[in-house]
C-alpha cells in the first residue's frame, strides 16, 4: 500500500517514518510539510540519512489523493478538521493522530481544545482507534481518530476493572506523568532544557484536554462512573508515560482475582502485558516499543486498588498505535512493523 505523512517534520511524523520504513506492506510513503517543501527530511532528521532521501512535498490534497491509499495526519489540533474532509471525499483513508476527531459531540471538543470542531458528518465517520477496545470497528473504518497518549495508557489500565468490578463511582484518581517529547518538537519555553532538567512539574491542572476523552471511553465500561480526578506532570525524560491510577472497589477484592481478570481481558492482545504479582512496570521497559505494560495491586489496609500503566508516548501513544490501526484496517497481521523489543537501557 501507499501512504502519505502530513506533519512529517514533527516527532509523531518522524516516528511514523521509522515504522513505515520497516513495514513490509507499505511499498511507498511520501512526506508533506506546510513550511519546508523542497527540503530533504534528513535536514531535519540526520538520523534518517540513507533511510529515506526524500524531500518534503507541499500539502496538495488532490495530488496526495491520487497517490496514497492512506494518509497519516501528524499535525497540531485544528489542521485535520480543515483537511481530512477532502481526503474522505476523495476516497482516501485517514488516520488522524491529533485530537480533532476523537469526540462525537462537537461541543466537547470546542470546550476542551478551544477550537472549532469538525462537522458532525465527519465526526460520525471517525472510529476511535484504541485498537484493543475497538478492533472490530477499526477493521471496517476508513477514518481513524487515533487516541491521545495519556488516554491510551489510562483507559487500557482501567477498562477491565471498570467492566468487571463495582467501584465507588467518584473514586477514580489518575496521576499521570509524561516525557517531554509528548509536547512535540516545536520549541517552547516550558519544554526548554533549563525549565525541564532536574525539575518535575504539574501542568494543565484540572483542565487537561484528555479528561473528557478518558471519561467518554470509561463510561462505555461503567456508565455510573463519576468525573475522574486527572492531573498531568512533566518529567525530565524524553519518552514515556506513566499513569498511576487509584480506585476504591465497593467490596474487598483479592489481588489474584484482579490479575486473572486483566490477564483474561487482554489474552488476545499482544501489545498489552499484564505484570506478575509484585511487579510494576517502568517507562524504560516499553521504550521504543508498542507495548502497554500494566501492574496492579490491592491494598487490604486502605481498601484501594492501585494500577500502574506505562507506554512510550510516541509509539503506543501515537505512531505505533496508528500503524497498529493501519494493519487492522487492511486485514494484515496486527503486529506488522511493530514487533521490535523495547530499547534498554
Ligand atoms: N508527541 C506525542 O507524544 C503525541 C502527539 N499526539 C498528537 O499528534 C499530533 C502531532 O504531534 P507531534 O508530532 O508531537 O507534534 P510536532 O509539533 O512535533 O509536529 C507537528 C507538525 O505539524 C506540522 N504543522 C504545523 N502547523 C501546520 C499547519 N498549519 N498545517 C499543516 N501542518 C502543520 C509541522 O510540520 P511543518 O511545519 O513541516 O508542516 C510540525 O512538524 C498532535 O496533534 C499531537 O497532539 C498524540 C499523541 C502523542
Ligand atoms: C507533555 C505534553 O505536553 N503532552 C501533551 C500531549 C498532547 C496531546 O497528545 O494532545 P492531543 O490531545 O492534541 O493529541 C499535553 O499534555 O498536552
Amino acid at each position: 500500500m501507499k501512504a502519505a505523512i502530513i506533519g512529517a517534520t514533527g516527532y509523531g511524523g518522524a516516528e511514523l517514518i521509522r515504522l513505515l520504513h520497516q513495514h513490509k506492506y507499505v511499498e511507498e510513503f511520501t512526506l508533506h510539510s506546510s513550511s519546508q517543501s523542497g527540503v530533504a527530511i534528513s535536514e531535519s532528521y540526520p538520523q534518517l540519512t540513507n533511510i529515506t532521501n526524500q524531500s518534503l512535498q507541499s500539502i496538495n490534497i488532490e495530488q496526495i489523493s491520487k497517490n496514497a491509499d492512506v494518509v497519516f495526519m501528524a499535525t497540531p489540533s485544528g489542521i485535520s478538521t480543515e483537511i481530512t474532509p477532502a481526503f474522505i471525499e476523495n476516497g482516501v483513508k485517514v488516520i488522524d493522530l491529533s485530537g480533532d476527531l476523537r469526540f462525537k459531540d462537537p461541543n466537547v471538543y470546542e470546550k476542551w481544545y478551544k477550537k472549532t470542531s469538525a462537522a458532525n458528518e465527519v465526526l460520525e465517520k471517525a472510529v476511535y482507534g484504541l485498537t484493543e477496545l475497538n478492533r472490530e470497528k477499526v477493521k471496517n473504518a476508513s477514518l481513524i481518530a487515533n487516541p491521545g497518549c495519556y488516554p491510551t495508557a489510562t483507559i487500557l489500565g482501567l477498562y477491565p476493572l471498570l467492566k468487571n468490578i463495582a467501584v465507588e463511582a467518584n473514586s477514580v484518581i489518575i496521576d499521570a506523568k509524561s516525557g517531554v517529547s509528548g509536547a512535540g518538537r516545536k520549541a517552547s519555553l516550558g519544554t526548554s532544557y533549563c525549565e525541564v532538567n532536574e525539575n518535575f512539574k504539574i501542568y494543565k491542572v484540572n483542565e487537561h484536554q484528555h479528561i473528557p476523552e478518558i471519561e467518554v471511553a470509561l463510561k462505555t465500561a461503567n456508565n455510573q462512573l463519576g468525573p475522574i480526578k486527572f492531573n498531568t506532570h512533566l518529567v525530565p525524560m524524553t519518552r514515556g508515560i506513566m499513569s498511576t491510577i487509584y480506585c476504591q472497589p465497593l467490596a474487598s477484592v483479592s489481588e489474584k482475582l484482579l490479575r486473572n481478570l486483566y490477564q483474561q481481558y487482554y489474552e488476545n492482545d499482544r501489545f498489552v502485558r499484564v505484570r506478575k504479582e509484585g511487579e510494576y512496570p517502568a517507562t524504560k521497559e516499553v521504550y521504543g516499543s508498542n507495548f502497554c505494560d500494566i501492574g496492579i495491586t490491592f491494598d487490604e489496609r486502605t481498601g484501594w486498588i492501585t494500577i500502574v500503566s506505562v507506554i512510550d508516548n510516541l509509539m503506543k501513544g501515537a505512531a505505533g498505535q496508528a500503524v497498529q490501526n493501519l494493519n487492522v484496517m487492511h486485514g494484515i497481521d496486527e503486529g506488522t512493523g511493530l514487533l521490535g523489543a523495547p530499547i534498554f537501557p
